[in-house]
């Protein structure tokens, strides 16, 4: 049966259901969020089958305010049964995430989520799988299933307009982007208030149904433009928008907080991570778009490690290190960039510089030597650029990683899956073009860097560095933050009487206070953004061969910007210090995303790049105009 206005039954020949039991169970989901949902059965339901009704959060004043005029009504949905979205993450689909978000939503407020077991649209769980095949070949989600011999969506909501009439819920708030889903509630008697749009959770693997849920069946979706497939070498297409790059990453959140604590344990991130981030373009934000890169701005690379912090800070930290390296590469000599660049790849590198090695000249290049820590990302690494010294000159070098004695090294407290281990050389050979001088590659400009007209291939290499740490904390903290607050609205404290934290006054004062912090890292962070964009606006048009634009930011900007980031860094410090203070004993499970956050953030602070007293010194010299006396401050 096609499930439409036409064929629904009208609301009088409803047969009434009842309810059959009723049991507390408590909800945990892989990101840590946890509820407590009160599930419900029935007796009666039209189909016969064994739908669920989970009511969560303040239900029963929900109830007792939609009679009331002014009164909101309690919130629904009607979600219907996808075992591989909602039980295995399938990404062919929305359902998981838009199930995690309504539990967590519908628990703020007070309502209902019926678990209807329609899978497949209603066509089963194998017709649905046989769909998938015949999507894969070109046809959409609804050809699929016209060409199984099903009708585009077989659903029928009267047992879900049952099971609400026998909790009593005839006004709602319906928690829905389907337009179907309204028209048949409405048809059998439910009124509804206000429809309330789901999240819109994109991926790369879901994008195509999500357009068609929009475009054949007037879903109510915001989707980004079309995006380039992942580029196979030679293969160039055009550059997403820096929104659709950002919502690509947005969209891996949920992904990324349920690897978490895998990545911890693992020390590096999973494959199906650096998957995701190859798939959302995410190491070509800062590659010039002459190497098949995008060529977007400080702001898009800031605004990318501090969403992929909201979902794990060690992401954030190894991603945001990849990409700068990407762009560092692209300011080496032309022979080094056709070399990295070859075929439209996109190469990673891991970076160190501490503590320095040592170079001698011989024919035709370099011999180095030395013992590097802190190479972030270079578990994923094909390359590693390396700082070596020569008679009292400071030189980096580009080496195969191959070429490197990679050694265990990272067992930290925080920051645990950046994979930051230990490199080693003894006396290899590094032929001349692939030795640089790191005066040249830390300057605004350089030979290398002159090939190319995007504007932030023209600033110095620190600024961009200084960005990681700050962003990262900000996510977390972010992050942290809503964690305290689903966690307020569930969790029991003892006052006199047993309260919800919510309830307590001191929560709401922490809670206040968390947010102000959380709100003045974000400020602070977005003020060093723009100076640095500022800075890099300033530059005007795109350099020449022969006529290098690049802009110097002043000393006072340099010393503005560098304060900016210290201050947010400490403010999302603050923040998260706060939030596990008020989240009690089993905040410090190592189950518990809040004892992760708090360790990440506090490595963060101990980085070079946000080490408050260094900082504040050089940014008061800069200030009073003293001048620096650390280089490239
Ligand atoms: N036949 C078929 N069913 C699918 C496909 N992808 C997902 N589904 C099913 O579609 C249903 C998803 O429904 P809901 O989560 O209620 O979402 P919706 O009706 O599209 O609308 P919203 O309320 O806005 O989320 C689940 O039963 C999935 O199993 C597909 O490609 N083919
Ligand atoms: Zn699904």
């Amino acid at each position: 049966m096609t499930a439409c206005l036409d064929t629904a039954p009208p609301a009088a020949s409803l047969p009434r259901a009842t309810v059959r039991s009723n049991v507390t169970v408590p909800l945990q989901f892989p990101d840590g969020f946890r509820t407590t949902a009160e599930v419900f059965t029935f007796h009666g339901l039209a189909d016969g089958k064994e739908h669920l009704l989970l009511a969560l959060g303040s239900w029963e004043q929900s109830l007792l305010a939609q009679d009331s005029e002014t009164g909101v009504a309690p919130l629904v949905r009607l979600h219907s049964e996808c075992m591989t979205g909602d039980v295995f993450g399938s990404e062919r689909c929305d359902c998981g995430p838009q199930l995690r978000e309504a539990v967590e939503e519908i628990a703020a407020v007070g309502g209902f989520l019926l678990y209807l077991r329609q899978e497949g649209r209603g066509i089963g769980l194998y017709s649905k799988l046989d769909a998938y095949t015949l999507q894969d070949n070109g046809l959409d989600t609804y050809e699929a299933n016209l060409a199984l011999g099903h009708d585009e969506d077989e659903r029928d909501y009267s047992a879900g307009v049952q099971m609400l009439q026998a909790i009593g819920a005839s006004r709602i708030r319906l928690l829905s982007n389907n337009p179907d889903k309204a028209a048949q509630l409405s048809a059998l008697g439910i009124d509804i208030s206000e429809r309330v749009p789901t999240g819109v959770h994109v991926s790369e693997a879901n994008l195509a149904y999500l357009a068609a849920k929009r475009d054949r069946t007037g879903h109510v979706l915001e989707l980004p433009e079309p995006v380039p497939e992942v580029r196979r070498p030679g293969f160039h297409t055009e550059a997403p928008s820096p929104e659709t790059l950002i919502s690509l990453v947005g969209a891996l959140l949920p992904r990324l907080r349920e690897r978490a604590s895998e990545t911890e344990e693992l020390r590096h991130l999973p494959e199906s991570t650096m998957t995701d981030l190859r798939q959302a373009g995410v190491f070509r934000l800062l590659a010039p778009k002459g190497v098949g890169g995008y060529g977007m701005g400080v702001e898009t690379y800031a605004e990318v490690v501090r969403q992929l912090a909201r979902g794990c800070a060690s992401t954030a930290w190894t991603a945001g290190h990849l990409m700068e390296h990407v762009w560092m590469l692209a300011r080496w000599p032309k022979q080094v960039q056709d070399e990295v660049f070859a075929l439209g790849t996109v190469p990673l590198a891991a970076a160190t510089g501490a503590p320095v090695g040592a170079a001698t000249k011989v024919t035709g290049g370099y011999s180095i030597s030395g013992h590097w820590s802190f190479a972030s990302g270079v578990m994923h690494s094909e390359w590693a650029l390396l700082a070596v010294d020569c008679d009292g000159v400071r030189l980096q070098a580009l080496v195969p990683v191959a070429a490197l004695e990679l050694m265990d090294a990272w067992h930290t407290a925080g920051l645990r899956g950046t994979g930051s281990n230990d490199l080693r050389a003894d006396h290899l050979f590094v032929p001349d073009y692939r030795v640089m001088e790191w005066g040249h590659l830390s300057a605004s400009d350089n030979p290398g860097s002159l090939v190319h007209p995007d504007p932030t291939l023209h600033i110095p290499m620190a600024t961009l560095l200084n960005l990681v740490a700050p962003s990262t904390a900000l996510g977390a903290a972010e992050h942290a933050l809503e964690l305290f607050q689903a966690q307020l609205m569930v969790r029991k404290v003892k006052n006199t009487t047993e309260v919800r934290q919510a309830d307590s006054v001191l929560a709401q004062a922490r809670f206040a206070e968390a947010f102000g912090l959380v709100a003045t890292a974000r400020l602070h962070w977005e003020e060093a953004v723009r100076i640095l964009a500022a800075s890099i606006a300033r530059s005007g048009t795109a350099p020449t061969d022969t006529e290098p634009t690049g802009t110097e930011p002043t000393d006072t900007e340099r010393s503005r910007y560098r304060l900016s980031l210290a201050l947010s860094g400490q403010a999302s410090e603050a923040a998260v210090r706060l939030i596990v203070a008020g989240s009690g004993g089993s905040a410090h499970r190592l189950s518990h995303p809040l004892q992760r956050i708090q360790r990440d953030v506090n490595v963060l602070l101990n980085h070079p790049t946000l080490s408050f007293d260094p900082i504040v010194e050089q940014a008061g010299r800069g200030l009073l105009g003293l001048g620096f006396t650390v280089r490239s401050f």
